[in-house]
């Protein structure tokens, strides 16, 4: 009884950290708009980055909110615009065009923005959503716009291309403009085409507003949203936001020489909001905010046996919960393709290599990836797909980093680490959403565990994983093997035993070899990337390229100077030979 109670209690707390005390109703929004969001969503209350920011936005100010992951940062800017845009009078038709705009960084992200809502307009079917990315048919777009889009949801790159292009596109009544994950569609390179957007969209200026029997003006309101607002969104904010409301800072986030206009008396629910003036500054010194339930532990694992240990990390956490879901990022769209080959067909006895009878799929699950390079209609497939299973592995590089709420995921791991303490922050954001318990792993060579105190400037602590504890526990030809603590993790039976099964596995499997030597190139490509002061933590000169090697299960480092030698070789040999065939069709059309 006792211990039903203190479960009673648990969850009633864990409840009051996510969840506010009001209704959404008490925030000021429609009441068909708080029945859609009950009954047809399911969400009882606002979370409490909702109740903090929806009444701001209702009220028209510009905003800018920093909220953990997994907050309900999506709904907290969505249903304030569709509240106000349900009640103009007359109501609002296809012919006035975009009223809301939503840009993020991803494909991903767009359809899952889209997604939500065209649900949270169920009520509202006068009001039309639609969404605009890369990779999209164009034309199919143009007619889309012409007909008419309420809110559009938009990579900043297609956005731009329309706005440059479709002269359809009707936007003189747009009236917000959001920005979600604000700091990636910087990171990503889009900040001269967010000028240009904002400069064609008029920022700053008067928009309109459909009332009454007709057009009057009112004004332009723009939000700035994200998990890591840091000091790299000043000058976005700085263009397009006016007198900002900023929700979810701490006051050492703000630097102290600019304008600042501390709210009054802040609510209960509002008492780290603060307004700025025009001049805003985010300091650098910005703690990021995790979801306090997740469990982050790292792993330290050389070079050389990282392969073995995080298959052995990945069987020991499916045979240990019989339905989760895990994503495994890496750094490059070769490895994703390389791991997820070696993931599908991987086979072992773990009696003995030679008894092919007992051969037995490593991993019991259904193995998803996700990357960059794909097909835009497979990521859809395979998001979509993902989603909905129960027990599943998900290979991805960073374009599944921000925004994506898969339900269910248990444990992120990051195998390849992900420079940026704002892509950790985002990356480990894909478990633990919403209150539910959720573990992160971080893999990092010897070389490399310096990366830990990056992380801590920014307030993220991890512990150590008891990764021997799990290696002991696997039965090798029918035993387990106790290993003392002052043997090397490189020479655990276990270690040994799955590296040997992998490299033979791979000798006899050219294709998979063949993606594995593609991904060693590419991984040491990228490990050289690392911005300038993480490459003092990531150095490539003390990379053990033969370790590098083992760790894609090759038995010989291929060479990486023999491979980019062939293949500029090969493209001169290709140049020389089209120009060969251009002089000789010139001296043909000449006689
Ligand atoms: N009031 C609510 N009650 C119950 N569930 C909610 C509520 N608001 C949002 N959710 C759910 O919470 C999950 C997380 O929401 P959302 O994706 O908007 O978070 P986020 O803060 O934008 O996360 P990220 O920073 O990772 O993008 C979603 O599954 C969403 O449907």
């Amino acid at each position: 009884m006792k211990i039903r109670d203190s479960k009673k209690e648990e969850i009633e707390n864990k409840k009051k950290d996510i969840f506010a005390s009001c209704s959404f109703s008490d925030l000021g929004l429609h009441s068909s708009l708080c029945d859609q969001l009950r009954e047809r969503m399911g969400f009882e209350a606002p979370t409490l980055v909702q109740a903090q920011a929806i009444p701001v936005i209702l009220s028209g100010r510009h905003v800018l909110v920093n909220a953990a992951t997994g907050t309900g940062k999506t709904v907290a800017y969505l249903a304030p615009i569709i509240h106000h845009l349900q009640g103009y009078n007359p109501r609002i038709q296809r012919s006035h065009g975009t009223f809301a705009l939503v840009l993020v960084p991803t494909h991903e992200l767009c359809m899952q923005v889209y997604e939500i809502l065209q649900k949270l307009l169920h009520r509202f079917i006068w009001i039309v959503p639609g969404y605009i990315m890369g990779g999209e048919n164009r034309n199919k777009e143009k007619a889309r716009l012409r007909k008419g889009i309420s809110i559009l949801v938009a990579t900043p790159g297609r956005l731009l291309d329309h706005l440059r292009h479709t002269s359809s596109f009707t936007h003189s009544n747009l009236r917000w403009i959001i920005f979600d994950e604000a700091d990636r569609i910087l990171e990503l390179g889009f900040g001269k085409e967010i000028e240009e957007i904002l400069e064609l969209l008029g920022s700053r200026k008067v928009g309109s507003d459909i009332k009454g029997n007709g057009v009057s003006e009112c004004n332009r309101q723009n939000l700035l949203l994200s998990a890591t607002l840091n000091e790299k969104v000043n000058h976005l904010a700085k263009i397009s936001l006016e007198n900002p409301v900023m929700i979810g800072f701490d006051n050492k986030q703000i630097q102290p020489h600019t304008s600042l206009e501390v709210n009054g008396s802040p609510g209960p629910d509002v008492d780290d909001e603060m307004e700025l003036g025009s001049k805003a500054i985010i300091s650098s010194t910005e703690d990021y905010k995790i979801p306090a339930q997740l469990v982050q532990r790292y792993v330290k694992v050389s070079c050389g046996s990282r392969l073995v240990i995080f298959l052995s990390i990945l069987k020991h956490l499916f045979e240990r919960e019989a339905s989760q879901k895990i994503v495994v990022f890496f750094s490059t769209c070769d490895a994703v393709d390389f791991h997820y080959s070696l993931l599908s067909d991987f086979q072992w006895s773990p009696y003995s290599q030679q008894e092919a009878e007992l051969k037995q799929m490593f991993l019991r699950c259904k193995t998803f990836r996700l990357h960059g390079n794909m097909k835009q209609d497979d990521r859809r497939v395979t998001f979509g797909a993902f989603k909905t299973e129960k027990l599943a592995l998900l290979l991805c590089t960073d374009v599944a980093a921000r925004g994506l709420d898969c339900p269910k995921v248990r444990c992120i791991i990051q195998y390849d680490s992900p420079g940026e303490a704002t892509e950790y922050v985002h990356r480990v954001g894909r478990t633990a959403r919403l209150g539910e318990r959720g573990d992160a792993i971080l893999f990092l060579q010897p070389i490399e565990v310096d990366y830990l105190q990056e992380l801590k400037k920014h307030g993220v602590s991890l512990t150590e994983y008891p990764i021997l504890k799990v290696l002991d526990a696997f039965p090798l030809y029918g035993q387990t093997h106790r290993v003392r603590k002052s043997v090397f993790l490189e020479s655990h039976p276990w270690v040994l035993y799955l590296q040997n099964a992998l490299e033979s596995f791979l000798l006899a499997e050219p294709k998979i070899m063949k993606l594995a030597q593609k991904a060693f190139c590419s991984w040491v490509r990228a490990y050289t990337a690392h911005r300038g002061e993480l490459k003092r933590i990531f150095m490539v000169k003390k990379l053990h390229l033969g370790h590098v090697a083992k760790s894609f299960a090759l038995k010989q480092q291929p060479s990486l100077v023999g491979k980019s030698f062939q293949l500029q070789t090969n493209k001169r040999k290709r140049d020389q030979k089209q120009k060969g065939v251009l002089k000789k069709r010139k001296v043909a059309n000449k006689t």
